[in-house]
């Protein structure tokens, strides 16, 4: 599935009407799509009230009036702008739904159209789709302030009505939904931590697009099983446990054995080949016999934290440095000689994500892929910025900083986005509340790490890692485990169920 902005979406519609010839036929199509999935979520006997606004999102509005009410379902539309305001093809097909003894409600001082919205059971939002600009004016601010006090279930067309279709908006007004039928790709708004919840539950619908023009347009998609199916590593019958990687953990620190631990055994549950970890004695003692399967090294430690050391770097497929390691600035040396001595992929997570603040320069330094995993919080520290001016802009933050320091970013939360060097953006949408815990991400650097040393390239690793990681969280809540009880220990065992599905 892909991902798209305003222009894409623009760009796609355009080729499709103009060049291709769909003409009229790509609104019948999207009113018909989104009708059908109404029909889906409404009670024969429910009120519907299709609110239609200025623009193609209206027409869209139209149509859906118009195949409910050939299917006698009780609809009526209020239109909240004059028929001047309406385009040539909105007019359209505005004249087929009164054809069919539709009937219009035009938006005037009286109070007539607030009792509509009141008595409706279902409200449909065609007000305004991806062609908002700034903040609501009047009198579409008034009806949807309206809709979100008094209008019963609301199904938003295509976008919650005000709400943009990109991110960087810091101010805007938006219809609430219940549900959204996003109409042929989602868009970025549905992916961001401030808009995404005013989609509601949403679901695309395909209107007839080439396939290829969206591909083609898209510059971002969601990494979902499709992908996964299509690029996850094969075991090849004949392998060895030399072609699935010699995977290496650097981390832990006498307070904080428990985070590295659950990398290591991760790493082995998604079926890295060989593992060796790395940290304190103490850690080592006490974490060694949970993962047996792995060979453990004892690092030079002061205090009961890591500090520089020579390492068994040289013949590894991977590295994931800074689990649970700690802030200590000796350990920051041991980072920098990392950094500089790796020679094959290397992760930099947790601790080593705050240590590398003051050590960014040498991120361009290194001829092998660097993959970053910060969540918000750490991607704003690395950045310098304000948490709320990222998460309104996420995709760019993080495109900005992979292609100015050549690295990849996985930029962890509800959605994940996931960016390569060359500005390649994924979403990873798998995954629930009950990651929502300490101990997640440390899991997920170990399924990156045995991911990245299997056959794929990186970014398929890094898309599949954060796919498997959440699809093991939502199997383990439908089998037993629930948002509040589930541990990260429950997501390694439930990778096994993941692969299972798969193969
Ligand atoms: N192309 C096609 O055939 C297809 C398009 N499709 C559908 O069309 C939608 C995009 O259509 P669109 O471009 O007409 O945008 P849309 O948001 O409906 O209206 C924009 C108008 O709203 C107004 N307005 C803007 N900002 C405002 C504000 N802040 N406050 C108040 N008013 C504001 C402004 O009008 P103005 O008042 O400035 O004259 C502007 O002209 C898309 O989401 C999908 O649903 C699908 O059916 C597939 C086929
Ligand atoms: N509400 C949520 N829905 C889906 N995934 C989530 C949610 N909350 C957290 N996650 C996932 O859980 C992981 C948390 O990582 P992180 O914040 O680094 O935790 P920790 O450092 O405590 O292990 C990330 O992969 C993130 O995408
Ligand atoms: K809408």
């Amino acid at each position: 599935m892909f991902i798209v902005t305003a222009k894409e979406m623009y760009d796609i519609d355009h080729c499709t009407m103009e060049k291709i010839g769909f003409g009229k036929l790509l609104m019948e199509n999207a009113g018909r799509a989104v009708a059908e999935k109404v029909r889906q979520k409404v009670n024969a006997a429910d009120k519907i009230l299709i609110v239609v606004g200025p623009g193609n999102n209206g027409g869209d509005g139209y149509v859906i009036a118009r195949t409910l009410q050939n299917e006698q379902y009780r609809v009526s539309v209020l239109q909240v702008v004059p028929d001047q305001k309406l385009s040539e093809q909105v007019q359209f097909f505005k004249q087929l739904y009164l054809a069919c003894n539709g009937t219009c409600l035009l938006l005037d001082d009286s109070a007539e159209w607030k009792q509509v919205i009141s008595e409706a059971d279902v409200v449909i939002d065609s007000l305004l789709g991806i062609g908002v600009d700034g903040l609501v004016r009047e009198p579409l601010a008034s009806v949807i302030a309206f809709i979100n006090e008094k209008g019963g279930k609301i199904v938003s067309v295509d976008i919650p009505s005000g709400l943009p279709a990109d991110e960087g908006a810091e101010a805007f007004t938006s219809i609430q939904a219940d549900e959204t039928i996003v109409i042929a790709a989602p868009k970025t708004s549905v992916f961001l931590p401030h808009t995404a919840n005013y989609y509601g539950n949403w679901e695309v619908v395909s209107i007839g697009h080439p396939q290829t023009l969206i591909s083609e347009n898209a510059a971002c998609f969601v990494a979902d099983d499709v992908f996964f199916r299509t690029t996850m590593p094969k075991r090849d019958v004949n392998s060895h446990k030399g072609d699935h990687g010699k995977g290496l953990v650097i981390g832990g620190c006498d307070n904080m054995p428990g985070s590295f631990a659950m990398t290591v055994r991760a790493a082995l549950r998604t079926g890295a080949g060989l593992m060796t970890a790395v940290s304190t004695e103490k850690v080592i003692d006490r974490i060694a016999c949970l993962s047996p399967e792995a060979m453990y090294q004892i690092g030079a430690s002061e205090k009961g934290h890591l500090i520089a050391d020579d390492l068994p770097l040289d013949d590894k497929d991977g590295v994931a440095f800074g689990i649970g390691v700690g802030r200590e600035t000796k350990t920051a040396a041991l980072l920098e000689s990392v950094l500089q001595e790796t020679t094959c992929p290397l992760i930099i997570d947790g601790d080593g994500l705050y240590l590398l603040q003051n050590q960014l320069a040498r991120l361009k330094q290194r001829n092998e892929p660097t993959i970053l995993t910060p969540h918000m919080g750490e991607m704003a520290r690395l950045l310098e910025m304000d948490i709320s001016d990222l998460t309104r802009s996420p995709f760019r933050y993080a495109r900005e900083f992979a292609e100015e320091h050549h690295v990849y970013v996985v930029l962890k939360g509800k959605y994940t986005i996931i960016t390569s060097p060359d500005g390649n953006q994924a979403v990873s949408t798998t995954g629930n509340p009950g990651l929502a815990k300490g101990g997640s991400g440390d899991v997920l650097t170990g399924i990156i790490l045995a991911m990245m040393m299997q056959s794929q390239s990186i970014f398929q690793s890094l898309c599949n890692a954060c796919f498997v990681h959440g699809m093991s969280a939502d199997l383990q809540v439908q089998s037993g485990h629930s948002y509040h009880d589930l541990l990260a220990t429950d997501v390694i065992e439930g990778i096994a169920s993941v692969y299972r599905t798969f193969s």
